[in-house]
């Protein structure tokens, strides 16, 4: 069932097309990340949906309500939408019990009951409840700005980039947390991120958009392995981009013959994202073999660079674990695993 839908919402401001007729389905109790280099348009969606700022044209409906039409819209404290923020925005004079309580009723009967339900379900020690914010850690506030922003029963939760002030591993759990928390709630989220990894690790749907304009959406998987263009695949992750032709299912490249998951016929660009390809160290002068120009010992994960037999092409980069790792001048053959993808004409 559709819980959001945004149809074609447009947004200038002055010179500048910030939306251009976004149209995007949102299913409930899903997880969705909207994604894309800065300036392309994220904060302006979210805070159309919000109800912060209004469409020039297009609509909004939230569980059959109809938000926005336009400029008219419903405002943003009678939407039912939660936010989180990068900042948090917690009240520094309240304490933790203050800011998780306050958009409890004052004399609800079981207040004291639901910040505590709360405080639980963000995983926070009760010993914290008195602490004001600048006692916190940063992934402590976000998750009291979560369970504050939960009290509040939200119909959708919108998340901007809430994780982006926190260290690496921080990051992490904090995502699979604010996750396991937002599904056990069976609340519908939107992400805002110009991370590319955080976004693919959180969604079930992913939005890509650039200069303003929905560029694809769709699951993870087939945005990273099926992008529709080549800004977008270089933008979800390292590629390799190579010419080919195709015939019967099959690409002849630099790489020999490789499967494809398209049924174009002729001269394109195939992409494979470089764990597809592994290495294998081979010094018999075989067809489409290369030689290792480059070896890149990063720990998990090593980059190989392979400069192709009788190829004008740049080496291309794979990486690969660090077990059998190729050394510098090495001859190889490279395997594909999987399909090449070819762009859509
Ligand atoms: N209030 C405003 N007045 C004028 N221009 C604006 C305003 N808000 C946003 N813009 C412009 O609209 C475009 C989209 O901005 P937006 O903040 O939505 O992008 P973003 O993808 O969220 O970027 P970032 O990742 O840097 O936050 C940008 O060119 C921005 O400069």
């Amino acid at each position: 069932m559709t819980l959001l839908t945004i149809e074609g919402a447009s947004k200038r401001y002055g010179q500048v097309q910030a939306l251009d007729t976004i149209s995007l389905d949102v299913t409930a109790g899903s997880r969705t990340a909207v994604v894309g280099p800065s300036g392309s348009g994220k904060t302006t969606l979210l805070r159309i949906i919000a109800g912060f700022e209004q469409p020039d044209s297009g609509r909004v409906m939230l569980d059959g309500e109809l938000l926005a039409d336009g400029p008219a819209a419903v405002p943003a404290h009678r939407r039912g939408i939660g936010i989180v923020s990068q900042e948090g925005a917690l009240f520094p004079h309240l304490d933790v019990a203050g800011n998780i309580g306050f958009g409890i009723a004052r004399g609800a009967d079981n207040r004291d009951k639901r910040v505590l339900e709360l405080l639980d379900m963000v995983e926070l020690d009760r010993g914290m409840l008195t602490r004001r914010p600048h006692q916190l850690s940063g992934g402590q506030q976000q998750r009291v700005a979560l369970a504050r922003a939960l009290g509040r029963e939200p119909r959708l939760m919108l998340l901007d980039e809430p994780f982006s002030a926190l260290d690496t591993g921080l990051r992490e759990n904090m995502r699979k947390a604010v996750a396991r928390v937002l599904q056990a709630a069976g609340i519908t989220s939107i992400l805002v991120t110009h991370d590319q990894a955080e976004a693919l690790s959180y969604a079930d749907q992913v939005a890509v958009l650039r200069d303003g304009r929905l560029v694809q959406a769709g699951s993870p998987q087939s945005l990273y392995l099926a992008p529709r263009d080549r800004e977008t695949a270089l933008f979800l992750g390292d590629a390799v981009m190579l010419p080919a032709i195709i015939r019967n299912g099959h690409a002849d490249c630099a790489l020999g013959h490789v499967a494809v998951d398209s049924e174009h016929q002729g001269k394109v660009e195939i992409m494979l994202r470089p764990e597809q390809i592994r290495v294998v160290t081979d010094s018999s002068e075989q067809p489409y073999g290369g030689r290792v120009v480059e070896v890149d010992f990063g720990g998990a994960t090593c980059t190989v660079a392979v400069s192709l037999d009788g190829v004008a092409l740049p080496p291309i980069l794979i990486k690969t674990s660090s077990v059998a790792l190729p050394s510098r001048g090495d001859r190889v053959r490279l395997e594909i695993a999987g399909k090449a993808h070819v762009f859509a004409r």
